[in-house]
């Protein structure tokens, strides 16, 4: 595998058509079920493993910034620090590391903000190609009146937000009220309009991974373009069982519609290792069409500033002779 191969070949110039969703089908969703101990045993084993070959990191770590939805989501955002932000997604290395990687043209896959700091985004943007991702919906929690939700969807796109990261009303979950669940998504998914859609599911706050499971699955079939573990904002955020648990929803559900569903973890990923693990896992599980920023993106806040760090560290120091092979 060249590094091109692992990066620019894969950059999606067409996007797919939007996941049109189907009815609510409650026997496929009381039928989903989540084997906790096998999927703790198979999240266990991944770590300890060598999940991308050395050789290739340094490709695999442009693959993942290529991947990630860089986020700001905090009370003290400014003007100045999302354009700063966006300046970082546009130039996610300093210019030498791109140089020496022979990576010009590397960005992120998208900037993810509040919805007041869309307009301040998509100018910093402007002709990049990056596109703007809202957290909408009353995020982080969800809890505000349900037409204020949908209303603030519509303003975020009004504003130039090509997606829209959602969250769902965990008590519909909670109570298994999966009707509940589906007409909340489908009236989010509907007020998005153009814009792609991705359903937080808040998994820490699921209480079981057979929920987080059928939540998947509801989300999928009212419409969601792609399911996301976390806001961040939760105790427990994007871990390993959780997401073998949502992409092999995404699976089964490709399976038997084949639509194709993208999955966003976030939230606690900060680590390059963890990132290429991920990376290892859906392309096992799923296979090399997940690993486009159509379909997967991590969501992440400090990520990018350690795999910066580790690809100095490959530059600086240890070109290896599969390295030099990829930079061919
Ligand atoms: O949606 C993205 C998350 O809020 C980012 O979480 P993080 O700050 O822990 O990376």
């Amino acid at each position: 595998m060249t590094l091109q191969d692992t990066t620019t070949a894969h950059l999606p110039q067409v996007h797919l058509p939007r996941n049109p969703g189907m009815p609510l089908d409650m026997d496929w969703v009381m039928r989903a079920q989540a084997n906790t101990s096998a999927i703790e045993r198979r999240a266990a084993s991944l770590p300890g493993r060598r999940s991308v070959k050395k050789d290739y990191q340094a490709a695999w770590l442009c693959k993942a910034i290529s991947l990630i939805d860089l986020t700001t989501l905090a009370g003290d955002d400014t003007d100045a620090r999302v354009r700063r932000l966006c300046a970082k997604a546009r130039k996610p290395v300093s210019a030498p590391l791109l140089d020496a990687l022979g990576m010009t043209g590397l960005t992120t896959g998208a900037v993810c903000v509040y919805h007041d700091m869309v307009p301040v985004a998509v100018d910093a943007l402007a002709g990049s190609g990056i596109p703007v991702a809202a957290v909408s919906t009353g995020f982080p929690a969800g809890l505000s009146p349900f037409h204020l939700r949908l209303a603030e969807i519509g303003e975020s796109v009004a504003a130039g937000a090509q997606e829209i990261d959602i969250v769902i009303s965990r008590r519909h979950v909670l109570t298994g009220n999966w009707q509940a669940l589906y007409d909340e998504m489908a009236q989010m998914r509907a007020a998005c309009g153009a814009a792609h859609v991705k359903a937080i599911l808040a998994t820490g706050e699921l209480g079981t991974l057979r929920n987080v499971a059928r939540a998947s699955l509801v989300c999928m079939m009212a419409g969601a373009d792609f399911i996301k573990t976390s806001t961040g904002k939760e105790g427990v955020n994007a871990t390993l069982p959780v997401t073998l648990t949502m992409i092999r929803a995404i699976r089964d559900y490709h399976a038997a519609t084949g639509i194709c569903v993208g999955y966003k973890p976030a939230g606690g990923i900060s680590k390059a290792k963890d990132a290429l693990v991920y990376l290892s896992m859906i392309k096992d599980e799923l296979g090399d069409r997940w690993l486009q920023p159509d379909l997967f993106r991590f969501g992440a806040s400090s990520l990018l500033g350690d795999i910066e760090r580790q690809l100095e560290h490959h530059v600086s120091g240890s070109y290896s002779a599969g390295w030099r092979h990829a930079m061919a």
